[in-house]
C-alpha cells in the first residue's frame, strides 16, 4: 500500500553535520519515532497526517552519526494503536531501543506482556487536538492502572493552555509521569511568568513528574538561526530548558525528535539540535544525567 504525504511535508534532514558537542559514552536518545515504512507498516486510518517513511535501519545510522548509543522509540500518532513498526525497530536494536506505545483499553494482558518483552516500557498520552480524536479520561486511567504494575511509565504530550485543565489527571496518574517537550511553553513569554511557573510548580510538587527538554525547533520563535557565527541557534528555547535542566537535574530527559513531525518553517540539522545541548545543561554533571544517568534509571534500570 503506497501513502500520499501530507501537503507541505518537510522530509528528515539527509545529511545531518557531526556535532561538535561530544555526547558522553552510553548517551541515549530518548525521544524519536520511527515512521512505516508504509509499504511493511501502514500508517492508521485515524491518522491526522501521513509522513514520509523514516525505517529503524535510518534511526539507528543518524544515532551512530549523532554519537548516541541508545534510542527511546515513541509510538506516532500516525501510527495510531498499532505498535508494529515500533516493536520491529525494538527488537532489531540488539537491546539498545525501549519503547512508548500507544494502547487502547481493550489491550489484552498478553499482548501487554508481549509489547514488554520486545521492549516497551510506557505509554503515551497525547491531548494534542491536532494529533488526536480525545479519549475518555476513565480509559486513560484504567490503562494506566494496567501498565503501573509492569514497571511502565506514562508520557503525557499537551499545549500548554491545556496544563490548567489536565494537572489534576497528570497528578492522579499512578506512574511516573514523563512530559514532552516541557509541556509546549509559549517561549515568548517570561521564563518566570505564570504559565510557565505553572508547569515548573507541578514538577516542583510532584517528584514523579520528569519532563524532556526537547524540540527547540518546535517552540523557538527566534528560529535556527546562529549567533555571530556560533553554531547555538534556537536562543529563545535555552531559558526555559536549562530552568528544568537545573532545578530538577535528575528528572529532565532529551532526544533528537527525529524525523521531527508536522515541522513547517524549516527542518532542523539534528547535528545542530545536538550543539544545542551544552546551552541548556553547561556542566559534564549535568550532561551525564540528562543524556545518560536518567534515561538509563527509566528505561534500563535493570543495567543501573
Ligand atoms: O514528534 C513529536 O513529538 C511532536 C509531534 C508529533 C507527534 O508526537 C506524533 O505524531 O506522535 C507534533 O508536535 O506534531
Amino acid at each position: 500500500m503506497s501513502f500520499e504525504k501530507t501537503p507541505g511535508w518537510l522530509d528528515w534532514f539527509a545529511n545531518p553535520s557531526i556535532p561538535q558537542f561530544r555526547l558522553p559514552a552510553g548517551a541515549v536518545d530518548a525521544h524519536c519515532h520511527v515512521f512505516g515504512p508504509g509499504e511493511r507498516f501502514p500508517f492508521a486510518p485515524e491518522r491526522k497526517y501521513t509522513p514520509c517513511d523514516a525505517s529503524r535501519e535510518q534511526l539507528f545510522a543518524l544515532r551512530d552519526r549523532l554519537g548516541f548509543a541508545r534510542n527511546v522509540v515513541v509510538q506516532a500518532t500516525c501510527h495510531g494503536a498499532d505498535n508494529r513498526a515500533l516493536v520491529d525497530a525494538l527488537v532489531h536494536s540488539n537491546g539498545m531501543a525501549r519503547g512508548v506505545a500507544t494502547v487502547r483499553r481493550d489491550i489484552s494482558d498478553a499482548d501487554l506482556q508481549a509489547l514488554h518483552q520486545a521492549g516497551v516500557r510506557g505509554v503515551r498520552f497525547n491531548f494534542v487536538k491536532r494529533l488526536v480524536d480525545f479519549t475518555p479520561k476513565d480509559e486513560l486511567l484504567e490503562i494506566a492502572g494496567r501498565i503501573a504494575p509492569l514497571g511502565w511509565h506514562v508520557v503525557v504530550y499537551f499545549e500548554a493552555a491545556d496544563l490548567p485543565e489536565l494537572r489534576d489527571f497528570f497528578t492522579a496518574l499512578p506512574t511516573t509521569v514523563v512530559v514532552d517537550h516541557m509541556g509546549r511553553p509559549d517561549v515568548t513569554k517570561p521564563v518566570d511568568g505564570p504559565e510557565f511557573e505553572g508547569f515548573v510548580r507541578l514538577m516542583r510538587e510532584h517528584t514523579n513528574i520528569w519532563s524532556k527538554v526537547t524540540c527547540p525547533e518546535r517552540l523557538s520563535v527566534t528560529g535556527p538561526r546562529a549567533l555571530n557565527g556560533e553554531r547555538a541557534a534556537y536562543r529563545d528555547v535555552v531559558p526555559f530548558a536549562r530552568r528544568l535542566v537545573e532545578e530538577f537535574p535528575e528528572r529532565v530527559l532529551w532526544g533528537t525528535d527525529w524525523p521531527h513531525p508536522n515541522l513547517k518553517d524549516h527542518m532542523p540539522d539534528d547535528g545542530l539540535l545536538v550543539d544545542f545541548i551544552p546551552q541548556i545543561a553547561p556542566t559534564p554533571d549535568l550532561q551525564q544525567k540528562l543524556l545518560v544517568g536518567n534515561p538509563m534509571r527509566l528505561y534500563w534500570p535493570e543495567e543501573v
